[in-house]
């Protein structure tokens, strides 16, 4: 194992002063065992607390018994551990790709509540290996990537997954870990011969030389504003173009494939126009195109309400999130409330392009008041303690590369 090129990946992207837990996703298999025990030393000597974090898919028989077994595995290395379970309905269809969102949404949640944002995954090489041979036969599987953020959303937001062994041979790992007299579980799954992984895994060549990390893509030129708009130039990377579609419209999937690729050769063209994609409205116009909220999401049941109790922390249509104050709140669409709003808020209005005003969040209280924080102005006279964050911005940066590592200096 080239244990050199692991401490200089944490080195990259993590801060050694910040004294916020490290989480690492725990399955109880060899991998993350690597992972685990390297976050630990690593850990160690910059005197930060680690949290290992093992989910219980609740999809074997004998799943709580490793689930207790990786558990009790994690704290004796020294780590806080935790067990989260899948106990959601479970899916006819699909069922790997509900238990990875399920997984990745319990994670990602788990170590946004404990204060962590990276959550460390024992991805290696030969995972890219299979990815490549499972997209060579057909399959859309992406290719995981040293640093990324988390992909569920809104559970997911501030947190960025990072994998520090992608450049290790899973066979490497395991003979480090014999080496050090440790033993580890291996998912079944894996095994069964039947699953499209299993037939990558055995058909790749014990000497295959792991391919080099995909080039970090090119930083994009872009405004934000307040209201959760984007603006980007016209000739904008189509990576760029999907990801201002997917954070101005609070999605959780970003538009792909041909309807990206039209949109992208319309950016292109020149031609001035309005147009929408994936839960975005697109304003292009002579030198640049605005991405925001389709209000016309509301008729098919986009911008509901979102009832919030006192102190309760929500996120409101993927864009804002919002902190109760002492009282309940609920976040509805500005549709057809601007009339109730204070008088210095509806001036304010008044500079907005009409088409993203019904899909600015507007905050109600028990007593009949409302307010649009994002106008600006008053905050609640009853509830000066509640609190929104624009998501949008941060959610652009995090997506076209412009957070690298744990905390930007
Ligand atoms: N049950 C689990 N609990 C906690 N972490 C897990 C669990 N399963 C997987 N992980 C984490 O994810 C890493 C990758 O696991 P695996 O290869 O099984 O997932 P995957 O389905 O390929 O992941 P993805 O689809 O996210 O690329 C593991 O090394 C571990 O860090």
């Amino acid at each position: 194992m080239r244990l050199a090129e692991v401490s200089a990946a944490l080195d990259r992207r993590l801060d050694p002063d910040s004294a916020a837990p490290l989480a690492v996703g725990f399955s109880g298999g060899g991998d993350s065992l690597a992972l685990l025990i390297l976050t630990l030393e690593w850990a160690r000597r910059h005197g930060r607390p680690v949290l290992s974090l093992t989910v219980d898919h609740q999809l074997q028989p004998d799943s709580a018994l490793w689930t207790q077994e990786a558990v009790r595995k994690a704290a004796a290395l020294g780590a806080r551990s935790l067990a989260l379970a899948w106990t959601g309905p479970k899916p006819a269809t699909g069922l790997s790709a509900a238990a990875r969102r399920a997984r990745h949404a319990l994670l990602a949640e788990a170590a946004r509540a404990a204060g962590a944002r990276v959550l460390l995954l024992g991805h290696t090489a030969d995972d890219r290996l299979e990815a490549a041979a499972m997209r060579a036969e057909g399959s859309t599987v992406s290719d995981p990537r040293i640093w990324a953020p988390s992909p569920v959303w809104p559970q997911g937001r501030d947190v960025f997954l990072l994998r520090p062994l992608l450049g290790q041979r899973r066979a490497g790992l395991r003979a480090w870990l014999t080496e050090r007299g440790q033993t580890w579980l291996d998912d079944p799954a894996n095994e069964d011969p039947g699953s499209t992984r299993a037939r990558a895994r055995r058909a790749l060549a014990p000497a295959a030389i792991p391919a080099t990390a995909p080039p970090e893509p090119a930083k994009p030129h872009f405004e934000g504003d307040p209201l959760g708009g984007l603006t980007l130039p016209r000739d904008a990377a189509a990576a760029h173009v999907a990801a201002a579609c997917l954070c101005a419209a609070g999605t959780e999937r970003p538009p792909r494939g041909e309807r990206l690729q039209r949109l992208v050769a319309r950016l292109r063209s020149g031609e001035a126009f309005t147009a929408t994609l994936a839960g975005a409205r697109i304003e292009a116009e002579a030198d640049s195109v605005r991405f925001l909220r389709d209000a016309g999401e509301s008729k098919r049941g986009g911008l509901g309400d979102l009832a919030l109790a006192a102190g309760q922390t929500g996120v409101w249509d993927g864009r804002f999130e919002i902190v109760a104050g002492t009282s309940p709140v609920t976040v509805r669409a500005l549709k057809g409330l601007a009339a109730d709003l204070p008088e210095p808020q509806r001036k304010a209005l008044r500079s907005v392009s009409p088409a993203a005003r019904p899909a600015l969040p507007v905050l109600a209280l028990p007593s009949g008041e409302v307010t649009c924080p994002v106008l600006g102005g008053p905050a609640f006279a009853g509830d000066p303690d509640v609190r929104i964050r624009a998501l949008v911005l941060d959610r652009f940066r995090a997506a076209t590369g412009l957070i690298d590592q744990e905390c930007v200096t």
